[in-house]
C-alpha cells in the first residue's frame, strides 16, 4: 500500500494506513451506546466527565489508551507504535448533523495515528470503521445524546473564542461545542474565518432604498464611475500639460456651449477634472477665465472653506492663479465626484417632456438620478397610503420632484447652510446648477469659496450674505417643485404657490414662504431647522438604512481578498508544466499536501460520485486555511490508498513554503 510521507520536515501532519497491515486487536462487536467506549479516552486518554455522568464505557486505567505525544514528523508516527487502536474510529464520533461535508473534518485534538479501512473497499476481516460519508445521523449529535447534558455544564455562550490567542491554542483539548443546540461545530466559529450576513429581513439588497439603489444597479453605478473616472479625453489641445502639480486635464462641462451662462460675475468659469500628481487622485478643477487677483490676502477664505468637511458640502481643497490657459486665470480645486449631475440638470433641464422627465419614461433610473416612481413597500416600511402613492405621481405628472425627495434635498441642503454659518460663512452659491447630486437622493452644494474670492475687496456684510442664502434656498424650492427656474420671478410666484399648494403638502408651502420672505424678524437656519424637525427622523431612519445596505453590500466583498491571494498562490503552485515531469516536485513534500488539500477543496464528490460544489465548503475552507487554525482534517489520496492527518496550520506553512520557494527562484 503506498502512503506518503513527507521527507525531513517536522509536521503533524499523521498518515493513516490500512489496518490490513497491521496487528489489530478484532473489535469487539457493537454494544448499545452505553456499551460504547468513550472518544475522550481514546482521544485524551482520559475523560473528565467520567464521573460526573459521561454514560460511555470507560476502560480501566491501564485499558486507557494515553494519548499519543505530539509528532514532529510523519515518518515519526508509523502504524507499529499507533498507540491507538482500529477501534478507537468505531468511538462516538460528533458529527455535524448539519453539514453534509463534515465526515472528513475531525475534532481538534493532538494528533491521532488511527488505523483507516481504505474507504472504497471496507474489509470484513477488520472491524468496521464508521462510514464517513454515510448518515451523519449515525452519529449525529442531538439534544438527547452525550454531550448535551455535559458540555451545557461548560458551555459558555457568550464566551467568545479568539482562533489566533495563545491561550487558544493551549485549549485545544476542551472541545468545542455551540451550546445547546443541536448544531455541533468542529472548531468554533470566529470572525476570522467566516462572514456571517446580516439577516435579510433587516437588509434587502434586491429592493431599493432612499439612498441606496438595488445591489445590480448599485454596482453598475460604481463601475460606471470608476470607467469615467479612469477615461481620458482624445483630444486635449490648448489645455496644459501641467499645471501646479495637476496633469491629465479634462474638461467636463461644455465649453463650447452657445447657451453657456456667465454665473460668477459675467466670469467664464470652466470645469476639468485633473489628476494631482502628489496623491495620484482625480480633482475638479474649476477656472474663472479672465481674473485677476489683485491681492494675495483674497484668498484668506479658501483656507476658511478648505478646513469644512461636511456630508452635504463639495470640499475645497486648494486655489491658485495662473496663466497656463493664455489668460489670467483663477483656479480653485475641489473634490471629484464621478458621474455628479447638478440638480439643474437632473431635475429642471429637461425640455422635452414638461410632464415626466426621460429617463423615468424610459424605467431607467441610475443613481445619479433623484427622481423615482413612487416605490412599493419594503419589508418594515409601512405601504405608502393610496392618497400619498397619487400625490408622487401628481408631483411627477406636473414636473416637480417627489415630496420624499424633496424633503431629503431640503434636509441636507440645510444641515450644510447650517454648518457654513456656524463657521461665520455665507454659502452664495445655493443654485440648481451648483449643487451636485453625487448619489441615490445625494446632494453636495459645489464650488463655495470662489464668491468670496471674487468679491473679496468688497467687504460684505455676513449676515446679509447669510439671509441671501436662505433665500435662494427658498426659490430653489420653489424651483424644484415647479420644474421652473423662473418660479419666483417674471410674475411667476402665485402661479407657482397655487401649484405647490396643490401638489405638496401645506409643510413644503410654509417653509418654502418662509425662507424667500424678506424682513422676517427670526429669519435665521435654526428657526429653519425648528421648522423641519419632523422630517428629520425620515431622513435619518432612511440614512441608517442606506448604511446597512451598505455594509451588508460590503460584508460580501469582505473575503475577496484574502481568498483571491489564496487562490492566486494555489495557482502559482499546482501543477507547473515545468514540473510535469518530475514527481518530486508534486508528489512529494508541501506540494504534495498541497495537491490533496485543493482537491479536498474543490474535487470533492457526493455518495453517489457527483462533484460537489459547495461554495460554502471552498470558502470556509480557504478562511480557516488563511487563518491557519489547528483544526485537522483528513487528506485522502486520490488512490484512496492513503491518507494525512494535517491542520489547517500545517497546509498553511506548506503553501507558504513552496511559494516562498516559487518567488525565491524567480527573483534569482
Ligand atoms: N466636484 C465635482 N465633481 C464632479 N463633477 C462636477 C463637480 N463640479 C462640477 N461638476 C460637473 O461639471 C459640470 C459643469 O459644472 P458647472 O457648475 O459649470 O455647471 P453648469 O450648469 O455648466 O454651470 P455654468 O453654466 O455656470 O458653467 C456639471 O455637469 C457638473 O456636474
Amino acid at each position: 500500500m503506498a502512503f506518503f510521507a513527507r521527507p525531513s520536515s517536522a509536521s503533524a501532519a499523521v498518515r493513516i494506513v490500512n489496518p490490513n497491515t497491521q496487528n489489530e486487536t478484532v473489535q469487539p462487536p457493537r454494544k448499545d451506546s452505553v456499551q460504547r467506549r468513550c472518544r475522550n479516552v481514546m482521544i485524551y486518554g482520559y475523560c473528565k466527565f467520567e464521573d460526573k455522568g459521561c454514560v460511555y464505557y470507560h476502560p480501566p486505567s491501564e485499558d486507557a489508551t494515553p494519548a499519543p505525544p505530539r509528532s514532529t514528523s510523519p515518518a515519526v508516527a508509523t502504524t507499529a507504535t499507533s498507540p491507538i487502536s482500529a477501534h478507537a474510529v468505531n468511538a462516538p464520533v460528533f458529527v455535524p448533523k448539519a453539514s453534509p461535508l463534515s465526515y472528513t473534518s475531525s475534532p481538534p485534538s493532538a494528533p491521532v495515528t488511527v488505523a483507516r479501512q481504505s474507504l472504497a473497499s471496507p474489509s470484513p476481516s477488520s472491524p468496521a470503521p464508521p462510514d464517513y460519508r454515510q448518515s451523519t445521523e449515525h452519529y449525529g449529535y442531538s439534544d438527547g445524546d452525550q454531550m448535551t447534558e455535559l458540555d451545557t455544564q461548560f458551555y459558555d455562550g457568550s464566551q467568545h473564542f479568539n482562533g489566533y490567542s495563545a491561550e487558544y491554542a493551549q485549549n485545544m483539548e476542551v472541545p468545542f461545542y455551540t451550546g445547546p443546540s443541536q448544531v455541533y461545530m468542529s472548531e468554533p466559529l470566529d470572525y476570522h474565518l467566516y462572514t456571517p450576513t446580516i439577516p435579510s429581513a433587516f437588509v434587502n439588497s434586491s429592493a431599493a432604498s432612499h439612498f441606496v439603489p438595488p445591489s445590480s444597479e448599485l454596482r453598475q453605478v460604481l463601475q460606471e464611475r470608476s470607467h469615467t473616472s479612469r477615461s481620458v479625453p482624445l483630444i486635449t489641445s490648448n489645455l496644459p500639460e501641467e499645471l501646479q502639480g495637476y496633469h491629465t486635464f479634462t474638461p467636463i462641462d461644455n465649453v463650447g456651449a452657445p447657451d453657456r451662462k456667465k454665473f460668477f460675475f459675467n466670469f467664464s468659469s470652466t470645469v476639468y477634472r485633473a489628476i494631482n500628481s502628489t496623491d495620484g487622485v482625480p480633482y475638479v478643477l474649476r477656472r474663472i477665465e479672465n481674473f485677476r487677483l489683485m491681492q494675495q490676502t483674497a484668498f484668506n477664505p479658501i483656507e476658511a472653506w478648505s478646513q469644512i468637511r461636511h456630508p452635504n458640502i463639495v470640499p475645497v481643497h486648494e486655489a491658485f492663479t495662473t496663466r497656463s490657459f493664455n489668460d489670467n486665470s483663477l483656479v480653485v480645486a475641489y473634490s471629484y465626484y464621478p458621474n455628479a449631475q447638478t440638480l439643474f440638470d437632473a431635475h429642471l433641464k429637461s425640455k422635452m417632456s414638461p410632464s415626466l422627465p426621460q429617463h423615468i419614461q424610459n424605467g431607467h433610473r441610475t443613481l445619479g438620478h433623484a427622481h423615482s416612481l413612487p416605490q412599493l413597500p419594503q419589508y418594515g416600511q409601512s405601504p405608502p397610503s393610496q392618497f400619498s402613492l397619487s400625490q408622487s405621481m401628481h408631483q411627477l405628472q406636473l414636473g416637480g420632484i417627489p415630496e420624499r425627495v424633496l424633503w431629503s434635498y431640503i434636509v441636507q441642503i440645510a444641515s450644510a447652510i447650517k454648518r457654513v454659518h456656524e463657521a461665520g460663512l455665507a454659502v452664495r452659491t445655493i443654485d440648481a446648477t451648483k449643487i451636485l447630486l453625487t448619489g441615490k437622493n445625494r446632494v453636495r452644494i459645489g464650488s463655495c469659496a470662489i464668491w468670496d474670492v471674487l468679491t473679496y475687496e468688497q467687504h460684505l456684510d455676513i449676515v446679509a450674505l447669510q439671509h441671501e442664502d436662505l433665500q435662494h434656498f427658498g426659490r430653489l424650492i420653489f424651483a424644484l417643485c415647479c420644474n421652473n427656474t423662473q418660479a419666483t420671478t417674471n410674475g411667476n410666484f402665485q402661479k407657482s404657490l397655487e401649484i405647490i399648494s396643490k401638489t405638496y403638502s401645506p409643510d413644503v408651502k410654509t417653509i418654502a414662504l418662509f425662507l424667500i420672505s424678506k424682513n422676517h424678524p427670526h429669519k435665521n437656519i435654526s428657526t429653519v431647522f425648528e421648522m423641519i424637525s419632523g422630517r428629520l427622523v425620515t431622513e435619518l431612519e432612511d440614512a441608517l438604512e442606506g448604511m446597512d445596505r451598505l455594509e451588508d453590500e460590503m460584508l460580501s466583498e469582505l473575503e475577496n481578498a484574502r481568498l483571491f491571494r489564496l487562490l492566486c498562490k494555489f495557482g502559482f503552485i499546482n501543477e507547473r508544466p515545468e514540473f510535469a515531469r518530475d514527481p518530486r516536485w508534486s508528489e512529494t513534500g508541501d506540494r504534495y499536501i498541497i495537491k490533496l488539500f485543493r482537491d479536498y477543496v474543490f474535487h470533492q464528490i457526493d455518495e453517489r460520485g457527483n462533484p460537489v460544489t459547495n461554495m460554502s465548503h471552498v470558502l470556509t475552507c480557504l478562511n480557516k486555511l488563511d487563518a491557519g487554525t489547528e483544526e485537522k482534517i483528513m487528506l485522502v489520496a486520490r488512490d484512496e490508498q492513503s491518507c494525512l492527518v494535517v491542520s489547517y496550520k500545517e497546509i498553511k506553512a506548506c503553501i507558504e513554503a513552496a511559494f516562498s520557494d516559487l518567488s525565491r527562484a524567480s527573483s534569482a
